[in-house]
């Protein structure tokens, strides 16, 4: 894993052992609540440990966490230095999770709220850094839940410094996208959202619920920050109806652009590439506004090996390690999707055809 701060972090991939954690985001009232008990009470078995993130008690050096475990449900006591979890994450929340597990046994999942908190990209990052550094847990994805009655205006809401807002960051980070409380809106209204969602991000699983009813499976075992299974890009974007080369129609700054090339990637130029826009931020597009990028997931074919790799970015973290071996009659295509702001094909395109080994 690589980052602005920490330069060389030994690579490894999480064992098989490692409790999968979720970062569940959404604005006040989209039904984050409704949603965790909904899962505790139809666990099917599973051990699960709901950590509800309330803010507001900055004096409290505990946390409230419900463990449902085999259809029955407890509470339990998260101590923290600071009272709040996601800014005490970094020193001991991880511990503090790791703790309870060693005296309680373990989870076979985490599902952590974090209301209030505008941007989940930094509380990720500390979990895919953890993970790499031994740690019993590892990020799985982060679901954001949405209002389907007031989603539309958080997104269209301006901010004052010309960033984004918070509504379009958690949709562009998400995995998994819950719209929620489709009851309180008719059809026309729901399809506008959905198309709108999928303009900012079109690599997540979109859900739409009533009351936050949803199927466990579709919310646990995201696996989205591991190895993107063989083709899994590609039949990502068949199976919700994308082409992979669409351009997005509706004019939004931040949006998903794909790129797919044929050939072999010069690891060491890709690497300089990704780090001039992640850590750089100096890519400008043409319009001379700089590219800002929140998530990036790709699958290449290295010059020099025949094991597929698979490459992710959140924030200013990003990874890259191999995965599975190229079949001899397979086309080597190399794909990257790319989330962020101020995305421009063409400049893209260029930089991406650069780390190619053979530029023809
Ligand atoms: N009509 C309708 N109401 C819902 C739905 N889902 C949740 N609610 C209600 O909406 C209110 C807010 O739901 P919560 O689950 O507390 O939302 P939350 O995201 O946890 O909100 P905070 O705890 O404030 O962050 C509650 O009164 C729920 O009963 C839904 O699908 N339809």
């Amino acid at each position: 894993m690589s980052s602005s701060d920490e330069d060389e972090i030994p690579d490894l991939v999480p064992a098989a052992d490692k409790v999968p954690i979720t970062i569940i985001t959404g604005f006040l009232g989209a039904g984050k609540t409704t949603l965790l008990n909904y899962v505790l009470s139809e666990q099917h078995g599973k051990r699960i440990a709901v950590i509800m993130n309330e803010f507001g008690d900055g004096d409290s050096i505990e946390k409230s966490m419900s463990v449902g475990s085999g259809g029955e449900q407890y509470e339990e006591w998260l101590e923290l230095r600071n009272g709040c979890l996601c800014c005490s994450v970094k020193d001991n929340g991880v511990k503090a999770i790791e703790n309870l597990m060693t005296k309680k046994g373990r989870f076979d999942y985490i599902l952590l709220e974090t209301t209030g908190l505008a941007d989940p990209g930094p509380i990720a990052s500390i979990f895919w850094i953890d993970e790499e550094l031994c740690s019993d847990i590892f990020l799985d994805g982060i679901i954001t839940m949405v209002d389907a009655k007031y989603c539309l205006k958080y997104l269209s809401e301006k901010k004052e410094d010309g960033s984004i807002n918070e509504c379009t960051r958690q949709i562009a980070l998400a995995d998994v996208i819950i719209i929620n409380k489709t009851d309180l809106v008719p059809v026309e209204e729901l399809n506008d959202l959905r198309n709108n969602i999928r303009s900012i991000n079109t690599t997540a699983k979109v859900m739409e619920t009533s009351h936050a009813k949803t199927n466990l499976d579709d919310i646990l075992d995201l696996n989205a920050y591991g190895d993107l299974a063989t083709n899994s890009l590609e039949s990502t974007f068949k199976e919700r109806g994308y082409n992979i080369n669409d351009r997005h129609s509706i004019d939004k700054s931040v949006t998903t652009l794909t790129l797919e090339l044929e050939g072999n990637v010069d690891k060491e130029i890709l690497d300089k590439f990704l780090q001039t826009l992640l850590w750089e931020k100096s890519i400008l597009n043409s319009d001379d506004k700089p590219i800002e990028l929140y998530r990036l997931k790709g699958v290449l074919s290295l010059s020099h090996t025949d094991i597929r790799c698979v490459v992710q970015a959140v924030h200013e973290l990003y990874d890259s390690h191999p995965t599975t071996p190229w079949k001899p009659e397979e086309k080597r295509i190399n794909i990257l999707v790319f989330i962020g702001r101020n995305l421009d094909r063409d400049v893209l395109l260029k930089h991406f055809k650069q780390c190619l080994m053979d530029k023809t």
